[in-house]
C-alpha cells in the first residue's frame, strides 16, 4: 500500500498560507528593510519571516524532519541588525506571535540542513526576492522530498491572480499543490478552500505556445530562448515573471513552456528553486528536465549539481525544445 501523504500537504499549505500572511503585510509597506546577502543578492525581512514560520509549523507536526532552505541567521544575529531583527518581531506581533529572537534564529536555522537523506523538506521563504521588491510575482514554495522523488508540494503565489495580467490587491492569491500520483490543484491562499484540479495546455502545435521565462537575464538568458522560440516558430512574446509562478502558470495552461537556461558556467541551480514547481508542473500532465533532457536529480543536497538548466513543458513539445536547445548549441 503507498504512505498517505495528506496530513503533509495539510501542514504544508497552512505553513505556506501562514507565511504569506507575513510576506502580503510586508509587501504592502512602501519599501521593506533589504540585506545584501554575500553572494550580492538580496534578501528581506519577509524572506526571514517566511522561513522562520514555515520552519516552526513543521517543527511541530514533523520534528524529525530535516529542512534544507534558502536561508540561515547568521546576519541576523549580527548586533549592527538589530533594526531589521526588531522589523521581524513587528511582523510576526501582526500575527499574533510574540517569539523571543532565539526562537526566530532557532526556527531558521532548523532550516540550514545542507546533506541528502531518505526523506527531508526544501523550502524557498520567498522565491523570486527580486520580483517581491519590485512587487511583480514571488512564491514561496514547501516540497517533501521521499527516496530522492518530490512527494508533496505547496507553491504559494500572492500575488498571482486568474491571470498573469491581473495581480490581485489584497492576499488573494492561489496556492498550488500535489500529492505525487493524485494530480495538482490550486485553490485560494487565504482559505485554502476549494481546491480546484488545474491541468497543462493541450495545445500541439508550438507556434501556437506561449513561453515564459525569468525577467532577470542573469537568470536565465533571454538571448538562448529567443533562438529556441524562433526554430519553434513561436510567434507571442515571452512572458517575463519572476519565481516558481513560472511553473504554476504551466500547470495551469496559461502558457506552455518554461525555460530557464544556463547563463554562466559554474552556476548549480537550487533545490528550492524547483522541487514544489516540479511536482505541480509533473501532477498537472506536464515534464521537467534539465537542457539536455535528463530528470531533475533531487539526491545531491541542496544543488541540482547533477543537471544544467531547466526545461518546463505542457509535454506535447518536450522534445522539440530539447532538440532545439542542441541546435543552438546550449546542450
Ligand atoms: N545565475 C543564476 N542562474 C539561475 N538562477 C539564479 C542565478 N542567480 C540567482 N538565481 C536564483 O534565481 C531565483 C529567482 O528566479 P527567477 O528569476 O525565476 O525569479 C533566485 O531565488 P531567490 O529569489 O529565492 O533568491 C536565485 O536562487
Ligand atoms: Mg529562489
Ligand atoms: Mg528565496
Ligand atoms: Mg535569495
Amino acid at each position: 500500500m503507498s504512505a498517505d501523504y495528506s496530513r503533509e500537504l495539510e501542514f504544508a499549505l497552512r505553513a505556506v498560507s501562514h507565511a504569506s500572511e507575513l510576506c502580503c503585510s510586508v509587501n504592502g509597506k512602501i519599501s521593506p528593510d533589504v540585506l545584501e546577502k554575500s553572494d550580492k543578492s538580496p534578501v528581506t525581512i519577509a524572506d526571514f519571516g517566511s522561513q522562520a514560520l514555515v520552519s516552526r509549523i513543521l517543527e511541530e507536526a514533523f520534528p524529525d524532519d530535516p529542512i534544507i532552505g534558502e536561508e540561515d541567521a547568521s546576519e541576523l544575529k549580527q548586533p549592527d541588525q538589530m533594526n531589521f531583527l526588531n522589523a521581524i518581531h513587528a511582523e510576526m506581533a501582526v500575527l499574533g506571535l510574540h517569539p523571543t529572537s532565539e526562537q526566530i534564529f532557532h526556527w531558521i536555522d532548523r532550516c540550514s540542513q545542507k546533506e541528502y537523506c531518505d526523506r527531508f523538506w526544501t523550502l524557498d521563504p520567498i522565491d523570486g526576492t527580486k520580483g517581491f521588491l519590485r512587487k511583480g510575482q514571488y512564491a514561496i514554495s514547501l516540497a517533501l522530498i521521499v527516496n530522492g522523488e518530490v512527494t508533496v508540494a505547496a507553491v504559494g503565489c500572492p500575488n498571482l491572480g486568474s491571470t498573469v495580467d491581473d495581480v490581485p490587491e489584497s492576499i488573494q492569491g492561489e496556492v498550488f499543490s500535489a500529492i505525487r500520483g493524485q494530480g495538482a490543484t490550486a485553490r485560494p491562499i487565504a482559505s485554502l478552500r476549494n481546491p480546484e484540479s488545474i491541468k497543462v495546455s493541450s495545445r500541439t502545435a508550438t507556434s501556437e505556445m506561449v513561453l515564459c521565462e525569468s525577467v532577470e537575464s542573469g537568470h536565465s538568458s533571454h538571448s538562448h530562448s529567443a533562438q529556441v522560440a524562433e526554430r519553434l516558430q513561436i510567434s507571442a512574446d515571452p512572458v517575463r515573471l519572476d519565481s516558481q509562478a513560472k511553473y504554476c502558470v504551466v500547470a495551469r495552461g496559461e502558457a506552455d513552456i518554461y525555460l530557464r537556461l544556463p547563463t554562466r558556467p559554474g552556476y548549480q541551480e537550487k533545490i528550492w528553486d524547483h522541487a514544489g514547481g516540479v511536482l505541480v508542473v509533473e501532477e498537472a500532465g506536464g515534464t521537467v528536465t534539465d537542457v539536455t533532457g535528463k530528470p531533475l536529480d533531487f539526491r545531491q543536497g541542496s544543488e541540482l549539481s547533477n543537471n544544467r538548466g531547466v526545461v518546463v513543458s505542457n509535454g506535447a513539445c518536450h522534445d522539440q525544445i530539447i532538440e532545439a536547445l542542441k541546435a543552438v548549441g546550449v546542450s
